[in-house]
């Protein structure tokens, strides 16, 4: 028996790969309409802030590999074959699908880093996936939708911020919440029943079953800078509230809708959310981000594997 060659593509959001880059990748975001000059400055401080450029590219090109090898480890029924594509930036979705069209790949499994599903992000890219394999007629795709309630995932979760509140004196435990998070969107997401909010509800509720941790409370985080309306609480606003109205000290940001190092939780969480803490005289902890960790890279190999299994 011969080992069947199976196409991984995996996509991200992508980030620039340098400061020349930054323009052209917020054009990009913004549907080919260059930012002001202000947002753009803006965009560059953030990135600035955190050490000159994102640490993103090269997390999203380890992640990938650690899924690859993992599977090509795991089994031998199949040769699993990777391919990054990006959302924002090359190598984009589509260079990606021609690559696999090109290299003769007939069945491919699309994967999105980001664990909960939306319609303005896992669908979009798995429908420039879709669009793009017809044009070839090469390679049929069959995408992985959401892991947000994989139980390796949680359990990932469960352990940094197990870890994270084993650091705390009994007193900074007792008046501590978790913030459990995720990038926000245009509230009209809601209108067509988009599952975002209740999958993001989902996963706090399965990382408090799996801590014991009950003072817990949702944020959104990131939000756009666009006049709709954009999910909220902001965890800015949140912390605020929560420590006036319900008298929390410790603040623990779990932005559990991101899985690397990048300026949505370098700048968003440990700068502007500390910003706050500091202001109020709370303490700030944040809990590693999943990244290479094992536990997280087999459970997203184990992911791939069941949807070549089930397609
Ligand atoms: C849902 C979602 C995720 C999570 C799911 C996923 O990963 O897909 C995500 C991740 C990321 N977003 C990122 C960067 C940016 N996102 C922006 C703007 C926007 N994001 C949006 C949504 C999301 N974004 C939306 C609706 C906009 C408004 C414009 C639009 O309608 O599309 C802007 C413009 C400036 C600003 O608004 O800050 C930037 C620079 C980076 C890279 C960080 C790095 O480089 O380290 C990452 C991982
Ligand atoms: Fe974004």
């Amino acid at each position: 028996m011969g080992t069947k060659t199976i196409g991984l593509l995996v996509m991200a959001y992508g980030t620039p790969y340098k400061e020349e880059d930054i323009e052209r990748y917020y054009t990009h975001i913004r549907h080919g309409r260059k930012p002001a000059e202000d947002a753009l400055q803006d965009l560059k401080d953030r990135y600035k802030a955190i050490g000159g450029i994102s640490p993103l590219a090269k997390i999203t090109e380890q992640q990938t590999k650690a899924i690859e090898d993992t599977l090509n480890a795991s089994q031998d029924e199949y040769e699993f074959k990777a391919y990054i594509g990006l959302k924002h930036i090359e190598p984009f979705i589509e260079d990606a699908v021609e690559q696999m069209a090109k290299d003769g790949v007939e069945k491919a499994i699309s994967l999105v880093l980001a664990p909960h599903y939306s319609t303005f992000s896992v669908k979009s890219y798995n429908q420039r996936a879709i669009d793009e394999a017809e044009k070839f007629g090469v390679t049929s795709i069959s995408s992985v939708e959401s892991w947000y309630d994989e139980p390796g995932f949680v359990q990932f979760w469960a352990d940094q911020i197990n870890d994270v509140y084993g650091q705390m004196s009994a007193e900074e435990r007792e008046e501590a919440v978790l913030v459990v998070s995720a990038h926000s969107l245009p509230e009209k997401i809601l209108q067509d029943g988009d599952p975002y909010p209740k999958q993001l509800e989902e996963t706090a509720r399965l990382i408090s079953e799996k801590t014991g941790i009950e003072n817990y409370e949702l944020g959104w985080q990131s939000e756009g800078n666009t006049p709709d309306p954009w999910l909220g609480p902001d965890v800015q606003d949140l912390t605020r509230d929560l420590f006036e109205q319900k008298g929390y000290r410790t603040f623990v940001y779990a932005p559990v809708g991101f899985i690397a190092d990048h300026l949505e939780v370098l700048f968003d969480n440990d700068y502007e959310c500390k910003v706050v803490c500091d202001e109020i005289g709370a303490n700030y902890y944040r809990p590693e981000m999943p990244n290479v960790h094992p536990q997280f890279i087999d459970t997203l190999a184990n992911v791939v594997l069941e949807k070549v299994r089930e397609s």
